[in-house]
């Protein structure tokens, strides 16, 4: 009972967020940028994805230090990654207040089977979906949010477009089934029936679904929110732009106002080149195929 308490407090937290930009930074300076732009949250890590696919290696929790001069520098929630199924660096988060942990495909996983048991912790986790399968798991494993994946460090909006698109049309399948196509559903996807009957009951994730992954500009933002978005995760679209201050307040704008296209017009303009996109055919790497 005090085990659901707590979660339904996460899930609270993780509602304030909604038709909000959460913005990955690197520096202080950038939290602040962030901050002033109107991010409703900063996330913090070492790298954004962008330099994370350019340069390679193993990509960790970031430095704890850099992450308390974050916290330090704004007075919004401080986010912050950890490897999937690092346990270890998440509890290293948690002692440290951070407001919420995102066990994240962008880092290299420290597991090649488990997740982090989310439950064991008070502080939310957010967790990365390509589909209605795997966003089930992650919340029966705790996470309090979810985002769909996408495709980090591209500028490519492509894969946000698919994997919110999937999220929506297997939830509408759903929404029709029986209680014993459920169950073979839930066998099929490997999700458990109990969250599946939340998902039919609601029509729609239990918890906030945030989009992620290659959102660079107002409009890519705007397409996310129309498609059913309750907020959008953005990283490289915004430090890897030409004008980052100008991008992050026309990327906040945009969220707020994607059903106005007169809006939309205005907030795009004049705000600089944005980051260079990559052709999802190209990549050697895709991040979203971490998790499982
Ligand atoms: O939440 C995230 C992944 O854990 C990132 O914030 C998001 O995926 C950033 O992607 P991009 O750099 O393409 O904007």
């Amino acid at each position: 009972m005090e085990e659901r308490g707590t979660w339904v407090v996460k899930k609270g937290f993780a509602e304030m967020f909604k038709n909000g930009v959460i913005m990955d930074v690197t520096t202080p300076e950038q939290a602040k940028i962030a901050q002033e732009a109107g991010a409703v949250a900063v996330m913090a890590l070492e790298r954004v994805p962008a330099d994370i696919r350019k340069e390679g290696g193993v990509a960790r929790m970031a430095d704890i230090r850099l992450i308390k001069s974050i916290m330090e520098a704004v007075s919004i929630p401080v986010m912050a990654k950890v490897r999937i199924g690092h346990t270890a660096e998440a509890r290293i988060l948690e002692a440290i207040g951070v407001d919420f942990i995102d066990e994240s495909e962008v880092l290299t996983p420290a597991d090649d089977k488990y997740h982090i048991d989310k439950h064991q912790f008070k502080v939310p986790f957010v967790c990365g979906a390509r589909n209605l399968g795997e966003a089930v798991r992650r919340i029966a494993e705790g996470a309090a949010m979810i985002r769909t994946k996408g495709e980090a460090g591209t500028g490519n909006i492509i894969e946000a477009v698919k994997h919110m698109r999937t999220v929506n049309e297997e939830i509408r399948r759903v929404q029709l089934m029986s209680d014993e196509e459920l169950v073979h559903y839930g066998k099929e996807i490997g999700a458990p029936v109990e969250i599946l009957k939340q998902v039919r009951e609601l029509g729609r994730l239990p918890v906030v679904n945030f989009a992620a992954g290659g959102v660079a500009t107002p409009a890519d933002a705007a397409l996310m929110m129309m498609l059913g978005a309750d907020g959008v995760f953005v990283g490289s679209g915004i430090f890897k732009s030409k004008d980052p201050k100008k991008m992050a307040r026309a990327i906040v704008d945009s969220v707020l106002h994607w059903d106005d296209p007169k809006m939309l017009a205005k907030i795009s303009e004049d705000i600089g080149q944005p980051m260079e996109g990559k052709d999802i055919e190209e990549l050697d790497v895709k991040l979203q195929e971490r998790g499982w």
